[in-house]
């Protein structure tokens, strides 16, 4: 794929080797490994997450799925460090996450949550260049290296026009990818999406998962589509009202009768020569 192209996509399917391709941003250098250990977490009285367990190994994909309303990105915040949970722990590399200092997390996790601010009065490659700052002394201005990878950045989200464009003038799939292109410009060991698919078009969506499931660092992913989780993680975890009800491979947790008894959906799920599961949702009888 030509990377430099302006209407492109994020690159095709990187090789597992810590880069990114070509001589851009390196991405998952050092892939973390990432452990919630019995987390359990709530706000105003009410537990939000209870028990919960994740394991994501270094260079892995895991799609955290589930309902509205049944804790992928309370869990997500966690597993960033935003918040602290009131039982159990997450760990990066065996290290618990509390305990690690701003500025390294700042270096080794970078997140794209659901609700960026519309009314940033910033560039598009300003935003971007926000993923730098980690690495940057406190007086020192941007570096010529950091501007070309922000460059290089808009470019695979398809963006390479719109440099000079204000944020608060872009549409919400041009965001989102302009929120992903911060967010890989930090150079993440690991990359947390809270439904990064939801604003793009289905060719953006598709390439975004294809990177992410080929890149090397080590990726958590909210998603609703439970299609495109089975197609493009390596394991997924599944919430009910704050509890794991099921986590492994796709074809471990995606069957018909886990579907029904978490989405209340009836669905017909076959599995590819891939062994990945498709899903085929039934069209719900009319009632009376
Ligand atoms: N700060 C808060 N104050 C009150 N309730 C909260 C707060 N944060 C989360 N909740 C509640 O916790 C539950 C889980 O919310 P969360 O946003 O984690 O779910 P989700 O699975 O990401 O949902 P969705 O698929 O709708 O994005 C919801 O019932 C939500 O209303």
């Amino acid at each position: 794929m030509d990377r430099g192209a302006a209407d492109h996509g994020w690159p095709g399917g990187p090789a597992r080797d810590g880069r990114a391709g070509g001589d851009g941003y390196a991405l998952g250098a050092q892939p973390a490994r990432l452990r919630a250990d019995r987390v359990g977490w709530g706000v105003a009285g009410v537990r939000v997450l209870a028990e919960v367990a994740l394991a994501a190994e270094p260079g892995t994909t895991v799609g955290l799925l589930g309902p509205n309303g049944s804790g992928k990105s309370s869990l997500l915040r966690l597993l960033a460090g935003l918040g602290r949970p009131d039982s159990g722990r997450v760990l990066l590399d065996d290290v618990e996450l509390r305990t690690l200092p701003r500025r390294v997390l700042a270096r080794r996790i970078a997140v794209v949550t659901q609700h960026t601010a519309t009314d940033v009065e910033m560039s598009a490659l300003e935003v971007i260049l926000l993923g730098r700052i980690p690495y940057r002394s406190r007086l020192a201005g941007v570096a010529a290296a950091d501007l070309a990878l922000a460059r290089q950045a808009l470019a695979e989200a398809g963006l390479a026009g719109f440099e000079q464009r204000r944020w608060s003038s872009l549409s919400g799939g041009e965001r989102q990818r302009v929120d992903i292109a911060r967010a890989l410009v930090q150079e993440p060991d690991l990359l947390l999406l809270d439904e990064p698919t939801n604003h793009l078009d289905i060719r953006h969506q598709l390439e975004l998962l294809r990177f992410l499931a080929g890149s090397a660092t080590t990726v958590v992913v909210t998603l609703h589509d439970l299609n495109l989780a089975a197609q493009y993680c390596d394991r997924l975890v599944l919430l009910r009202a704050g509890r794991v009800v099921a986590a492994g491979t796709p074809a471990e947790v995606l069957t018909a009768s886990r579907i029904a008894q978490v989405y209340q959906v009836r669905a017909e799920v076959d599995t590819a020569g891939d062994g990945r599961p498709r899903i085929r949702y039934c069209r719900p009888q009319a009632s009376g």
